[in-house]
């Protein structure tokens, strides 16, 4: 397809309860969308980059301009592309990931638009539900965290991930596991919060039965993951650290990863987000989808992929009122009986409120082929 036209829009969403990690609080996320206008029909995409670099080197105002400066300029001088090309033509910027992966979203939207295709039957997942489960930040205090995680239970999520940092950890763990019981899926998430020197007492972790500990260390340390990996019981699971294909692979062979955690705007794009999951299964490792706390854009397509066979725990794919009390697309994503329906609309999944679209639009602008 021949690329016409991008436009580049800014939202702004309040979140429905301040969402606290070790990396820091998020009250408001200010959202790149991307819109691409083709000789095919359009498409759109989302970059899932934070506001400041806490999570992973990128911020959405650099993924704006690196979209302006490079991507765009580099997707429209390769002529007629399709959007399996899109990562390879942008193989020659380093890093960007959520900025590439935007844009290969929003042409592979449009490619699927065009040919009445839904994300799902191109990916020939078999599944139509998918388990969903609910990451639950840091709280002042412990009887707010078993309020609203008492209220996931209510509300029937298949899986509860606490977030955890030093000093918040052994405790909340304690509590949420009596609380909702042996049975019920539980895992943590560190997001590299701890160094090789807490080991010993990370391992203190394994009396709570978890499904895994998520990046405790930080993202270069593959090394001290593998480490860990040896001497813990729950298992190992990688979410920073996994930025390609390339280093799912080396985690992999190291030992560091026992799981991984598969976002598409952390590795590239969806369709390499295909090919780390193709090689987890390959390699007998179990995958789930995570979530960057997007809009209903990129909440239809992680869905969409997360009914790929080797998606086998349940993903971050939570209903999209976790997060915002009115969602950009006409079908919210919702969670009953523990499951999201993965949506059919061709293409990734969505259709746009426009209307609310506009209302919470902070800026738009045009850049033509
Ligand atoms: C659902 C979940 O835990 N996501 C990320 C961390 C995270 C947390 C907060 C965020 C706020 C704004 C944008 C991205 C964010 C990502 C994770 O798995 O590590
Ligand atoms: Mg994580």
């Amino acid at each position: 397809m021949r690329l016409h036209r991008l436009e580049l829009r800014r939202i702004g969403l309040e979140l429905v309860v301040p969402f606290r990690t070790s990396f820091g609080t998020e009250l408001h996320r200010d959202i790149l969308l991307v819109h691409v206008t083709t000789d095919a029909g359009d498409g759109w995409g989302e970059c899932v980059a934070m506001s400041a670099p806490f999570y992973s080197p990128e911020f959405v105002d650099g993924a704006d301009l690196a979209i302006r400066r490079f991507l765009w300029p580099m997707l429209v001088e390769a002529g007629d592309i399709a959007a399996a090309d899109v990562a390879t033509i942008l193989e020659p910027i380093h890093g960007h990931p959520m900025a590439k992966a935007a844009l290969e979203m929003a042409i592979l939207d449009a490619e699927l638009r065009a040919s009445g295709t839904t994300f799902h039957q191109l990916l020939g997942a078999e599944r139509s539900v998918i388990p969903s489960g609910v990451s639950v930040g840091i709280f002042d205090d412990l009887d707010e965290l078993l309020a609203q995680v008492q209220g996931y239970v209510d509300d029937g999520y298949a899986r509860i991930k606490l977030k955890i940092e030093p000093g918040w950890d052994l405790e909340p763990v304690r509590l949420v596991r009596d609380l909702i019981g042996p049975e019920m899926p539980l895992q943590v998430d560190a997001n590299t919060a701890y160094t090789r020197t807490d080991a010993e007492h990370l391992c203190r972790l394994d009396e709570f039965d978890l499904l895994l500990i998520e990046q405790p260390l930080p993202e270069e340390d593959l090394l001290g993951h593998a480490q860990l990996a040896e001497r813990s019981s729950t298992p190992v699971c990688l979410d920073e650290s996994i930025v390609s294909l390339q280093t799912a692979e080396d985690a992999i062979e190291m030992g560091a990863a026992e799981i991984v955690n598969i976002k598409p705007g952390r590795v590239g794009g969806y369709l390499t987000a295909r090919r780390i999951h193709d090689l987890c299964v390959a390699r007998d490792v179990p995958v789930w989808c995570g979530g960057m706390v997007e809009t209903g854009i990129g909440r239809a397509a992680n869905a969409a992929l997360a009914t790929m066979p080797g998606f086998t725990l349940p993903g971050d794919i939570s209903a999209s009122s976790r997060f915002y009390a009115r969602d950009i697309v006409t079908e919210p994503i919702t969670v009953t009986d523990g499951t999201v329906s993965v949506p059919d609309a061709p293409g990734l999944g969505f259709e746009l409120d426009l209307e609310f679209l506009d209302s919470i639009t902070t800026s738009t602008d045009f850049l033509d082929a």
